[in-house]
């Protein structure tokens, strides 16, 4: 049987480097998870595509069975579900987002990328 839904997710996953499937747009986040997430990538410059699952109830609810993952956001790089919030938060104050869009061959803004972990830093 043919699922629409997955099949315009999987293009979405396939088909772009870094896919982040949120509430609302970058320009316009309708969540404040999806906006810090949408926020420090943009602040890194990485490039993503942005899917706002508010506007299809398929995808919103599609996205979750997809990755069997319960939340929104929920980014992706080269096909592969990396997290929601707190993984994304995380990974780029450890650096090891850093890491994973170099090992994907996704040009970002690496300044900008330690900026934020000196911002954060907690002595
Ligand atoms: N701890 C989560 C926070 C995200 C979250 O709790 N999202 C909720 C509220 S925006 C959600 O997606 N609920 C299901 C839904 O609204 O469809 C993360 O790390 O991403």
């Amino acid at each position: 049987m043919t699922n629409p839904a997955h099949d315009l997710i999987d293009a979405d996953v396939k088909g772009n480097d870094v896919v982040l499937f949120m509430k609302g747009t970058a320009s316009m986040p309708q969540c404040g998870f999806s906006s810090r997430v949408a926020g420090v990538l943009t602040y890194m410059n990485v490039p993503f595509k942005d899917v706002n699952v508010l506007a299809n109830d398929e995808i919103r609810q599609g996205i979750k069975d997809y990755s069997d993952w319960p939340t929104i956001p929920q980014m992706y790089v080269k096909g592969e579900f990396v997290g929601g919030c707190d993984i994304i938060t995380e990974m780029v104050l450890s650096g090891e987002m850093d890491t994973l869009l170099k090992e994907n061959g996704v040009a970002f803004d690496e300044e900008a990328a330690s900026r934020v972990r000196e911002a954060n830093k907690q002595d």
